[in-house]
């Protein structure tokens, strides 16, 4: 068979077989990626107040205010862990510190508040190649069309 008979299913396929381990194809380099976006927060002084869990003591309604408390050293074990089946549940728990600051804080002008916006804006404009390329890994290994082997 010609490659060009190939129907770009196959092709596809084909492709990725060849080059399971690059970037586009490997549907677990997501990981490694979200390991280096965590280590870009890690750099940024902004994520320090978000590197704990919230001390309860210093910001005492923070309990009912927040319902699902979280921070980046929670994120990181869980990442290490391999607890994160996919990006989107790790882009999931990320999200919810910079919704926690939100929900938490007073006015929009508070320097935490502001801290998360930086940082968010970091996290965005990275997470969604991430993601993209997630989804298209996992397109490229799923079978459009059952074989009969
Ligand atoms: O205690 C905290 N972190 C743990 C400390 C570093 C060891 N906080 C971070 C989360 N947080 C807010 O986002 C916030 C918004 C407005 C005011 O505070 C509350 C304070």
């Amino acid at each position: 068979i010609k490659a060009e008979e190939l129907n770009s299913t196959d092709a596809e396929e084909v492709k990725c077989r060849g080059r399971r381990q690059s970037l586009k194809c490997n549907p677990d380099a997501w990981r490694k990626q979200c390991k280096e976006l965590l280590g870009l927060i890690y750099e940024r002084e902004d994520s320090e107040p978000f590197r704990q869990p919230s001390d309860h003591l210093s910001y005492p309604d923070n309990q009912d205010v927040i319902d699902t408390p979280m921070d980046f050293s929670t994120v990181k074990e869980t990442l290490e862990a391999g607890n994160y089946g996919s990006p989107l549940e790790f882009y999931k728990d990320v999200r919810q510190i910079f919704s926690n600051s939100k929900a938490y804080t007073s006015n929009k002008k508070s320097r935490i508040y502001s801290m998360t916006l930086r940082l968010s804006a970091l996290f965005e404009s990275h997470i969604k190649n991430i993601i993209s390329e997630y989804k298209s890994a996992i397109q490229s290994q799923k079978r459009r069309r059952p074989r009969y082997r």
